[in-house]
């Protein structure tokens, strides 16, 4: 049975060395018996990209190939301890994006993923190559807000060195940290974890020449922040906040770490998200539900520019459901979001 379980794996193909899986030894364990078959992997790096995808593979062949149920097939995954360095010479295929935006939150919730989906499209539509890092390692929401969720990475070699393939996300080169684990790890996952996966994301993902490349950050400060600043360099940034959030000291801090000693990364502007809602059967009235100008003062207040408001929308949840963002389909959306994206290219190339 383990000859015949082998065999099959043997067409299994790593996609970044091309070897099969068999031959290159990460068939640590076999054990097979009483109608349940478990295999054990070994991955050679920390968080191999691919070892979700090459898990998937292998439950499926011996499911389909022995007629087990999918329940009867286990195939734990081991890997390698992460290396608490990356090499200093390390090859890069970020060299033909030219500026990269940050998208940063106070707090989780505010619309931070959704702003930066609809942000990125309308830079797309404006005949921008617009590429999206979503590095939300707690909630990564960037392929659902594109309905490309099932998508798996494949890699290509390119002058001898390995790259990995985004997805193609309406026109937009998205690669999300969401595409390598499921959403149940995303909260287990710690700093240091992630920090070496979005390390390999941002430097091998096949990325071409990008205008823009958008980053969706984790909400707050952190060690994710830290690892993106130093591995890219970030042209500015962007804090989105709902009206009651935007007193507060998150808003704040967050300014702040883009303004640090040595990081002096410029703040492009804030946006106010969740600004007011309006009934359809009542479209001239406006409820500001959460409070009203707080975002305005606050940018006043801090030297930042303002870039605009979006009021709650219900075709912006629909989008974000659907796998199609509002500025795409909401012709009121897409004129609110044009105006703040033209700012956005306006004070980049002021002040970036
Ligand atoms: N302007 C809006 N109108 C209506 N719904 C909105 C708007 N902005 C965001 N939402 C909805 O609010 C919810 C939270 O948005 P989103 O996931 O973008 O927040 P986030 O700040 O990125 O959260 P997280 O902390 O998980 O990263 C989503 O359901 C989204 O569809």
């Amino acid at each position: 049975m383990e000859q015949k379980i082998k065999a099959l794996l043997s067409r299994i193909v790593h996609p970044e060395s091309g070897r099969n899986i068999v031959e290159s030894g990460m068939v640590e364990h076999i054990d097979a018996g009483e109608g349940r078959v478990t295999v054990t992997l070994r991955f050679e790096k920390a968080r191999d990209p691919f070892a979700v995808k090459i898990k998937r593979q292998v439950e499926e062949a011996i499911a389909r190939e022995l007629s087990l149920d999918r329940e009867h097939v286990a195939v734990i995954v081991r890997e390698a301890a992460p290396k608490a360095a990356p090499a200093a010479s390390q090859h890069t295929f970020t060299g033909g994006i030219g500026k990269v935006l940050a998208v940063a939150s106070g707090k989780g919730g505010v619309g931070k993923s959704t702003v930066t989906a609809n942000l990125a499209l309308t830079l797309r539509n404006m005949g921008y190559r617009v590429g999206i890092l979503d590095a939300d390692i707690y909630g990564p929401s960037q392929p659902k807000m594109f309905g490309v969720e099932g998508y798996l990475p494949d890699a290509e070699r390119i002058d001898g060195e390995d790259c990995i393939l985004p997805a193609d996300a309406m026109g937009i080169k998205l690669m999300s940290i969401g595409f390598f684990i499921k959403p149940s790890d995303a909260l287990i996952w710690r700093d240091a974890m992630a920090t070496n996966a979005l390390r390999q994301m941002i430097h091998q993902t096949k990325w071409g020449g990008l205008d823009f490349l958008l980053v969706d950050l984790p909400p707050g400060t952190g060690g994710v922040h830290l690892a993106v600043i130093s591995e890219l360099k970030v042209t500015g940034a962007v804090i989105v906040s709902t009206p009651q959030q935007v007193a507060v000291a998150d808003v704040r801090r967050g300014v702040e770490m883009f303004r640090a000693d040595k990081i002096e990364i410029p703040v492009v502007g804030i946006i106010e998200n969740m600004a007011w809602f309006t009934p359809k059967e009542l479209p001239e009235n406006r409820y500001y539900i959460f409070g009203h100008g707080g975002a305005r003062a606050f940018a006043e207040q801090n030297d930042v520019p303002f870039l605009g408001d979006i009021p709650i929308v219900q075709s912006v949840m629909d989008g974000s459901e659907e796998g199609r963002p509002a500025a795409g389909t909401d012709p009121a959306v897409e004129s609110l979001y044009r105006s703040i994206a033209e700012k956005v290219v306006e004070n980049m190339a002021k002040t970036c």
